[in-house]
């Protein structure tokens, strides 16, 4: 048995998908969203038109989960040490399964880090790759990296939560997978901004280069293995959201540089990690051009043509 923290859409589509392994548990902490989701068989909120499988347990109350059975906890970055600290006691003794992608604005800490400092000692893993949600809903096939300190406890996590359409390949580079999937939601903001002002496909992929190029150097800076950047997590997700209008930190880099409105209820998580990732960079004493400029348009929406402008400014340097 298995338990997903979060019924948002991709807290429901990993239940939906391990389902197909097993009874799951899909918690929420809206109890009119459960009932909801009880009586309906589906989450209209954000995965409409997908059919619960009879598997999944819909419950608003953690007190009752099954002893030690892995937890994965689907909510936005910034909401995740809240919600651990108030549910610390119904989660202590679970292995923890991050399923988050940012940096904490107000540590510039990751998923498993904030894990570890809520609930010390705790098994603590991440779970982050390419994939929307719609997809793993609908049985389409997806991939993802699961990265655990312990390897023998991510063998067993990696056994335990491949589905038939949810391969996931195992890692130990904790700190490189979190950052990968992080950083890319920043450049992804920056390549729909680019894409939504009409400057073309091929600035697009300089400014997916060079973020990549900046991914390297602030995530190995933190102490990620080069490789894991260039795996799923990294690369692989890198690529996903600054080529999808799927992706909402694309739609959302779009709109701002199309200068049209976005809902701000939708969960961008690059908007807060950017300026996390900006601050950390700065007390290291690292350049993140990139990443500035999407803090720079975040401030300023309509600076479009001046951030461009000090992008392309710049010294010409090596590649
Ligand atoms: N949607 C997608 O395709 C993917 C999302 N992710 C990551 O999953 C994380 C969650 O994203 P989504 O599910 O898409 O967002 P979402 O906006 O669809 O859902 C977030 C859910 O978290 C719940 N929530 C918010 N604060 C909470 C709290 N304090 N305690 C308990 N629950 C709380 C909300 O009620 C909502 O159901 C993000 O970090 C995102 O980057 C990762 C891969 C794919
Ligand atoms: O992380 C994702 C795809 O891997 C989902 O991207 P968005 O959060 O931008 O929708």
């Amino acid at each position: 048995m298995i338990c997903v923290a979060g019924a948002g859409a991709f807290g429901t589509a990993l239940a939906i998908s391990l389902a197909a392994n097993g009874p799951v548990i899909l918690w929420t902490h809206d109890a009119d969203h459960a009932t909801a989701m009880r009586e309906a068989r589906e989450n209209a909120r954000r995965l409409p038109g997908i059919a619960l499988p009879e598997g999944i347990t819909i419950t608003a109350d953690f007190d009752t989960l099954p002893v030690e059975i892995p937890v994965l906890l689907a909510v936005p970055m910034q909401q995740l040490r809240g919600m651990v600290e108030t549910h610390a006691e119904a989660l202590r003794g679970h292995p923890l399964i991050a399923c988050c992608k940012g940096i904490e604005l107000s540590t510039g800490n990751g998923p498993t880090a904030i894990l570890s400092e809520t609930l010390p000692g705790a098994t603590t893993a991440i779970l982050t790759g390419p994939s929307f949600a719609a997809d793993i809903a609908r049985g389409l096939p997806t991939a993802l990296t699961l990265a655990c300190a312990d390897a023998a406890i991510g063998r067993h996590l990696q056994q335990a939560l491949t589905t038939p359409n949810l391969r996931l390949y195992r890692s130990t580079d904790t700190t490189g997978a979190e950052l990968g999937g992080a950083l890319k939601n920043v450049i992804a903001i920056g390549a729909g901004a680019v894409m939504g002002a009409g400057l073309g496909a091929s600035a697009r992929a300089a400014l997916m280069t060079r973020g990549n190029a900046e991914i390297a150097r602030l995530a190995t800076a933190l102490g990620a293995q080069a490789e894991t950047l260039s795996g799923l997590s990294g690369f692989g997700d890198l690529v996903l959201t600054c080529t999808s209008d799927a992706s909402r930190n694309y739609r959302f880099g779009h709109a701002l540089g199309a200068g049209t409105p976005f809902d701000p209820t939708i969960t961008v998580e690059g908007a807060a990690t950017a300026r996390a990732a900006l601050d950390r960079a700065q007390a290291m004493g690292l350049d993140l051009p990139v990443t500035a400029a999407v803090v720079a348009l975040l401030d300023r929406p309509d600076s479009l043509p001046q951030v461009m402008e000090t992008l392309l400014s710049r010294p010409l340097k090596e590649e």
